[in-house]
C-alpha cells in the first residue's frame, strides 16, 4: 500500500506533528466508541440524557453512576499498540503534541508526555457548585447502568461532577487555544479514530489543513474529514499506527 509508505515518509521528515485523537483511537484497548453502530454508546444510551449539565441536574446518580462506570472500565484496560506508536512519534519528530478528544488515560499511560484533553478527563471531578477538584477516590466499580449518588464538596457542600466537557458546555480556553496554535503550525497533522462530527474539535484537522499541513487520516471508515486528509488509510489504530512508525 504505498499511501502508507508515502505517509511514513511525510511523517519522518516532519519537524512538527500534531497527533489528534477520538474514541477510534482506544477501541481496540477495550473502551467503547461513541457513534459506532451496535458497540457504540450513544447506540445504547442517549447523548442528552447523561452527557448535558441539564441532565446532571435532573438526574445526579444516573449521570455519576454512568461515568463512574466509564472510569472503572478505563482503570480495567490498558493502552494498545497504537497508543504505543503515538509516543514513539514524540520521541522521535523535533516537536509533537498530541490533542485527543478522549476522557480516558491511555495516551499518559503510553508514555505521551502532555497530551491536550480538549473535552476533559474521567479522572479531574470538581465542584459543581464551586469548581474546588476533588479528590480522585478509588472506583467503585458500579455496575453498567446503575445509579450512585456523587460525593460532597468538602467546601461547600456542592455534588462532584466529572471533570468531563459535557454538550453545550465550553471548551477548556487554554487547551483549545494550544490545540488551535499547534495546528497553525504544524507539517503533519494525523487525525486518528475520530468521526470528526464534535464541534469544534473536529475543526483542528481543517485549520491544519488550511495553513498548509499534511493531514493524514486513519480510521477503518469514511468521515467528513476525507475532505482535507491528503492521506486516508483505512485501517485500524493498533493495526496501522505501528506499520507508519516501523
Ligand atoms: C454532536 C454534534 C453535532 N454537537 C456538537 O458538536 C456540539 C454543538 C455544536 C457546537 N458547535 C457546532 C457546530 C456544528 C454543529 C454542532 C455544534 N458541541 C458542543 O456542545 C461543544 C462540546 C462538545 C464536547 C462534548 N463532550 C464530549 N466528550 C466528553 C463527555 C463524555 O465523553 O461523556 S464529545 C465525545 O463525543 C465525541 C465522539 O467523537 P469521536 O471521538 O470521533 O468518536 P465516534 O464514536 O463518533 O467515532 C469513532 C470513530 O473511530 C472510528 N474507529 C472505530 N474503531 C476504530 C479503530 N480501532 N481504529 C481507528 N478508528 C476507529 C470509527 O470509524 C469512527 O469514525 C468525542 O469528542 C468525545 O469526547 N460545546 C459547545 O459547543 O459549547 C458552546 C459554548 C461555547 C461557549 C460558551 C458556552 C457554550
Ligand atoms: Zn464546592
Amino acid at each position: 500500500m504505498d499511501e502508507l509508505h508515502d505517509a511514513a515518509a511525510a511523517l519522518a521528515k516532519a519537524r512538527t506533528v500534531v497527533v489528534f485523537t477520538g474514541a477510534g483511537m482506544s477501541a481496540e484497548s477495550g473502551v467503547p466508541t461513541f457513534r459506532d453502530a451496535l458497540t457504540g454508546l450513544w447506540a445504547r444510551y442517549d447523548a442528552q440524557a447523561l452527557a448535558t449539565p441539564q441532565a446532571f441536574a435532573d438526574d445526579p446518580d444516573l449521570v455519576w453512576g454512568w461515568y463512574e462506570w466509564r472510569r472503572s472500565l478505563i482503570e480495567r484496560v490498558h493502552p494498545n499498540l497504537g497508543h504505543e506508536a503515538v509516543a514513539a512519534i514524540e520521541d522521535r519528530a523535533p516537536r509533537t503534541v498530541v490533542v485527543t478528544q478522549n476522557v480516558d488515560d491511555l495516551h499518559e499511560r503510553a508514555g505521551s508526555r502532555a497530551p491536550i484533553h480538549l473535552h476533559g478527563s474521567s479522572f479531574a471531578p470538581r465542584c459543581a457548585g464551586c469548581s474546588r477538584p476533588a479528590p480522585v477516590t478509588a472506583s467503585r466499580e458500579p455496575e453498567e447502568g446503575r445509579r450512585l449518588a456523587p460525593p460532597r464538596c468538602g467546601d461547600c457542600g456542592g455534588l462532584i461532577r466529572p471533570g468531563v466537557v459535557w454538550f453545550g458546555e465550553a471548551l477548556p480556553g487554554d487547551a483549545l487555544e494550544a490545540a488551535v496554535q499547534a495546528a497553525t503550525e504544524c507539517d503533519v497533522l494525523l487525525t486518528i479514530g475520530t468521526s470528526g462530527l464534535v464541534h469544534p474539535a473536529a475543526e483542528i484537522p481543517v485549520v491544519a489543513a488550511r495553513f498548509g499541513a499534511t493531514v493524514i487520516q486513519v480510521n477503518p471508515q469514511p468521515t467528513p474529514l476525507d475532505e482535507v486528509a491528503a492521506i486516508s488509510l483505512h485501517g485500524t489504530a493498533a493495526t496501522v499506527l505501528p506499520a507508519l512508525v516501523a
